[in-house]
């Protein structure tokens, strides 16, 4: 069986900077998988190039055995997106956004709209389904983005930073929601930099450093009886960064 993802020596420069610079990511099917890395890793320019938002320069990509980039059509029909930045219709209500995103996917106007009313359920959103996404909180742009990606039922799931800014009581809500996506055989895909939580959620990790997969595999082989941040640190090494220097900080006279 195709593994839900894989990529081979995928690459990306912007200008001088090697951004991507040979990633083999693999993540098998049913994976709850964790993407982790430090700032400028890599991740948001892999994962963008994965869900075919952005052009590599080089290197293969493979969605349950589909080229994400000669069959685009077909590998986005399969696959739900939560984008870094959360480009949304943002004069739309939230309703609407869900109404317009399912009948854009092709699904019949009755069955989008139960789709809909149950998604707004789950993530707490019914009081809000009528405001203009313009005016949601980041947590509740969140929500709404990970039901436009969800509404379709995608085989593969891909999230830039699901969590951020999410209360951790719908935090909660969306775990519950993820977790039984993963169970039914589908595979998530979501980067974080919170290592407790991709600790917790996540029984596959891919580590990215420096536009490289660095260390990739199930979560106890990457951990190797340390915790997850232990092994990051190790993975990634610390970086002295002169704090050292910052003797006028603290302490006024
Ligand atoms: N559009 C762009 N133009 C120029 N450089 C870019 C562009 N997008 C990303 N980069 C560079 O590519 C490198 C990787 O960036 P990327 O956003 O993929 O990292 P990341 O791992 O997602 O980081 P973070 O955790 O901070 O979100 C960085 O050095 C970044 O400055």
């Amino acid at each position: 069986m195709a593994d839900a993802v894989r990529t081979q020596g995928l690459y990306k420069r912007f200008g001088q900077q090697v951004a991507v610079g040979g990633v083999d990511l693999v993540v098998p099917r049913g994976s709850f998988a964790g993407l982790v890395g430090p700032n400028g890793a890599g991740k948001t320019t892999t994962l963008s190039m994965v869900t075919g938002l952005l052009r590599p320069d080089g290197g293969r990509i493979e969605i349950d055995g589909h080229n994400v980039w000669t069959d685009p059509v077909g590998v986005k029909a399969h696959i739900g997106v939560l984008p870094e930045g959360l480009r949304l219709f943002e004069r739309l209500s939230g309703r609407e956004l869900l109404m317009y995103g399912g009948q854009l996917r092709g699904i019949p106007l009755d069955e989008v709209g139960r789709r809909a009313d149950e998604l707004l359920k789950v993530m707490d959103l019914v009081e809000a389904q009528d405001k203009l996404v313009v005016d949601y909180s980041t947590g509740m742009r969140k929500k709404i983005g990970l039901a436009a990606a969800l509404l379709h039922n995608p085989g593969v799931l891909f999230l830039d930073e699901p969590f951020e800014g999410v209360d951790p009581v719908s935090a909660n809500t969306l775990i519950e929601v993820l977790r039984r996506y993963t169970a039914s055989g589908s595979t998530v895909v979501f980067s974080s930099h919170v290592m407790d939580l991709v600790e917790r959620l996540c029984d596959w990790v891919s580590v990215m450093n420096r536009g490289l997969v660095v260390a990739q595999g199930p979560l106890d082989d990457v951990r190797r009886g340390r915790t997850l941040n232990e092994a990051f640190l190790d993975l990634v090494g610390v970086r002295g960064n002169g704090e050292e220097g910052l003797s006028w900080l603290g302490s006024p006279a």
